[in-house]
């Protein structure tokens, strides 16, 4: 389902693509850094990739699939937006015993999170409601309340589809409306789209320099923020972004790869499961040839994932063939081979 919604947001966009290949002079070209932050599972890699309209992280019913940061571009006419994914920063926020390879990572990811233009803080507005979630508002008291000088923060409250009586909506819109720091909210589902628009509007709008806040700056400080924020936000596209590099389409090839796997083996083996790319070549044709290796732990598992007569890892190569061939824009040859350890 997820997987249609997101062939079909990126067919769907396939005008926009042909939008981004035009060229746009740099003079004219506008951009906004956006960084995604919430718990796991909150729908941070869903949101990435239903507004970029293919797919940049991989997206699971299992917690905590984000190793890495990743990064999404959506480009409409002159302006561009690039998304930030901001992995373990919550392990920062929760606390965890020892400085380990995460606590690093985190630590990492803390030290860029005010660089963003936008913050968006996202989090499973359905789960609060039926449990209320603590580490949202743990989170809101880590970023700080108070408004930022340079950065915009809004809170999406993700997973409307999921909430039936929709009054509910209002409780938690009260729960966090009043915060000086969020000047918008947005009722969001990522999986479905509604909502998502607006948000998307409203982060074009981010990039648009407006020349009246010289007009409205009361004092010489003011002025200097604002003059700040708007050189801030008035840069031109991040070349590097938009060009999709072979270690981004390798990393893309696994992680799609590893949804389809999540998809359909539901027991406990995609978590004691190796998962490595093996061989990967371009071909004189312009297609890819990717090998790539599930190692698993015992033979039983290899059964599972094998499926009977190779039908379970057969179905899992189709179909991640047939999205990856849709977001690389060429023909695509997966190989996927299953081993015992
Ligand atoms: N019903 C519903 N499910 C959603 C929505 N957004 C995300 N999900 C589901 O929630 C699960 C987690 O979504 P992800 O996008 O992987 O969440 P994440 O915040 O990136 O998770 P981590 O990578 O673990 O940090 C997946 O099964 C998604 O399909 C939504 O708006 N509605």
């Amino acid at each position: 389902m997820l997987a249609r919604a997101l062939l079909e947001a990126a067919l769907e966009k396939s005008d926009e693509v042909e939008e981004k290949d035009m060229i746009v002079k740099e003079d004219d070209q506008k951009s906004v850094h956006v960084g995604i932050i919430g718990a796991p599972n909150a729908g941070k890699s869903s949101l990435t990739n239903f507004m970029v309209g293919t797919k940049v992280a991989a997206v699971s019913r299992k917690t905590n699939t984000t190793t890495h940061e990743v990064l999404g571009v959506m480009t409409k006419g002159n302006t561009q937006v690039c998304f930030f994914d901001t992995p373990g920063l919550m392990l920062r926020i929760n606390g965890f015993p020892g400085k380990t390879d995460a606590w690093m990572r985190a630590e990492n990811a803390w030290g860029s999170v005010n660089l963003y233009d936008v913050l968006i803080v996202i989090f499973d507005v359905h789960r609060h409601l039926t449990k209320p979630d603590k580490r949202v508002s743990r989170l809101i008291a880590h970023l700080g309340a108070e408004e930022h000088p340079k950065q915009k923060r809004v809170l999406c409250m993700n997973k409307v589809d999921l909430v039936e009586d929709k009054k509910d909506l209002l409780k938690v819109a009260k729960e966090f409306g009043d915060l000086p720091g969020y000047k918008r909210y947005f009722m969001i589902s990522s999986l479905k789209g509604s909502g998502v628009k607006d948000l998307s509007e409203f982060l074009m709008e981010q990039a648009l320099a407006s020349p009246l806040v010289f007009l409205v700056a009361s004092s010489l400080v003011d002025y200097i923020i604002h003059h700040y924020y708007f050189t801030a936000v008035k840069r031109p596209w991040d070349e590097e972004a938009t060009i999709m590099s072979e270690d981004n389409m390798k990393n893309i090839s696994l992680e799609v790869v590893r949804e389809k796997m999540l998809h359909h083996i539901h027991q406990e083996i995609p978590y004691v499961l190796e998962h490595r790319l093996f061989k990967w070549k371009e071909l004189r044709d312009g297609s890819i040839r990717i090998e790539q290796h599930f190692i698993t732990q015992k033979q039983s598992q290899r059964k599972i994932l094998v499926g009977k007569n190779g039908s379970k890892i057969g179905r899992i190569g189709m179909e991640a063939n047939e999205e990856l061939r849709a977001i690389f824009k060429r023909d695509v040859h997966l190989i996927l081979l299953v081993r015992v350890a």
